[in-house]
């Protein structure tokens, strides 16, 4: 290397240094480019989390600072972030981090970006159900997709904020307005339910729940969680009471963690695991990886609905293929109907919230 730009690269870093990523950097700054330099070259994705100073933002970004897929992480929140990027950017691990604060920051936080996961928003108190969350949730989701419609309108969206029924319709309908909507670049963030779904007949089936796939399709909220018990992995069967034992624990997973934390919130630490669980199959299934099938809510013809979560193939370009339910017993039947019933409403919800 030419020794004057050795030089100059080695003063850039030490100035990058001095300015902690927290603080935002013009792009056109040398001393930004010579931090990427520094830090970022080796291969990767370019991921974005808005919410990340949040209590599933903070476990989340720790996890894909972890992340060998990831050359870049940016945090952007209302609060907070310069804290949690100090913190997290000292993690010796390959992903350069920066932070971005506050709507004026947001453009920059989310240029150039590959995959954008959103758990931005108000978490449930006990009492309330995740529809209570619509009116402040749904105006924070459409003002980050208005950003990311502008600014990275090729990247995946990983949508965690609730309602997930409605605020994916939501999502669709900013990107639609904005002439930029690639339904298979909209994911709704239903990996929670599998991972619960995964426990829970672990425990009952006697097995290790990493040996366990349990799909889970439907929504993400109460009876909309459809988990298709008859078709668990490995083959097993289950008496009626199991059944119904089990459907009702991972219907209402949700609803027992807020009830524990009894005012101080909802998943978070699960969730961030969830996140990131679904968040590198992305990224797998960006680099190129064969076989990434995972369930997610997607823009669907699987029902007659125009959303539904079902198992989905990832690729280069996001959902790639959406698989058909399968076959489903008695049980299955009767939850779908009452799964369709109230979902049909929730998205209605959300796309009137945009059309009206
Ligand atoms: N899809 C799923 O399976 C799950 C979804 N959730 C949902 O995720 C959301 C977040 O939950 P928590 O992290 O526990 O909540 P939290 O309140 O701890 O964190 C939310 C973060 O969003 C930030 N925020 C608020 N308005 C924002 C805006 N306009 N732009 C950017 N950031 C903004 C807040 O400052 C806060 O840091 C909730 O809506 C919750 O219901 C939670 C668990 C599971
Ligand atoms: O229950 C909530 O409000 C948060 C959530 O979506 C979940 O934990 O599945």
């Amino acid at each position: 290397m030419h020794p004057t730009s050795e030089a100059n690269q080695r003063i850039a870093r030490l100035a990058a240094h001095l300015h902690p990523p927290n603080l935002q950097m013009e792009e056109s700054s040398g001393l930004r480019r010579a931090n990427c330099r520094a830090k970022g070259a080796a291969p990767g994705f370019k991921v974005a989390i808005l919410g990340a100073a949040g209590g599933i933002g903070q476990p989340l970004a720790m996890l894909m600072k972890m992340n060998p897929l990831v050359s870049v992480l940016h945090l952007y929140d209302v609060v907070n972030t310069p804290g949690v990027t100090a913190d997290i950017s000292h993690m010796d691990t390959g992903a350069v981090v920066r932070g971005f604060l506050g709507q004026q920051q947001l453009e920059d936080a989310l240029t150039g970006m590959d995959l954008v996961v959103i758990p931005a928003g108000v978490p449930r108190k006990p009492g309330m159900t995740r529809d209570d969350l619509f009116n402040i949730n749904a105006g924070i989701v459409r003002t980050l997709c208005e950003g990311i419609a502008k600014c990275c309108p090729n990247a995946i969206v990983n949508l965690i904020s609730n309602p997930v029924n409605s605020t994916v319709p939501i999502a669709a309908e900013v990107f639609k307005k904005a002439g930029t909507y690639d339904p298979k670049r909209l994911l709704g963030v239903t990996m929670l339910d599998v991972v619960r779904a995964n426990t829970f007949v672990a425990e009952v089936l006697g097995l290790d729940p990493r040996e366990v796939a349990v799909p889970v399709v439907g929504g993400h909220a109460g009876v909309t969680i459809l988990p298709l018990l008859s078709q668990v992995k490995p083959p097993c069967s289950f008496t009626p009471e199991e059944i119904s034992f089990l459907t009702d624990r991972i219907q209402n997973g949700g609803t027992e963690v807020v009830e524990a934390k009894a005012g101080a919130g909802s998943a978070t630490l699960s969730m961030a695991y969830a996140a990131v669980k679904f968040a590198d199959a992305c990224l797998r299934g960006l680099r190129g990886d064969a076989g990434i099938v995972e369930c997610a809510f997607v823009a669907s013809q699987v029902t007659e609905l125009p959303f539904f979560a079902s198992k989905v193939r990832l690729g280069r370009n996001g959902a790639e293929e959406i698989f058909p339910l399968g076959p489903l017993n008695e049980y299955e039947r009767v939850g779908l109907e009452k799964a369709k019933k109230e979902l049909a409403g929730s998205i209605q919800k959300g796309v009137a919230f945009i059309r009206k």
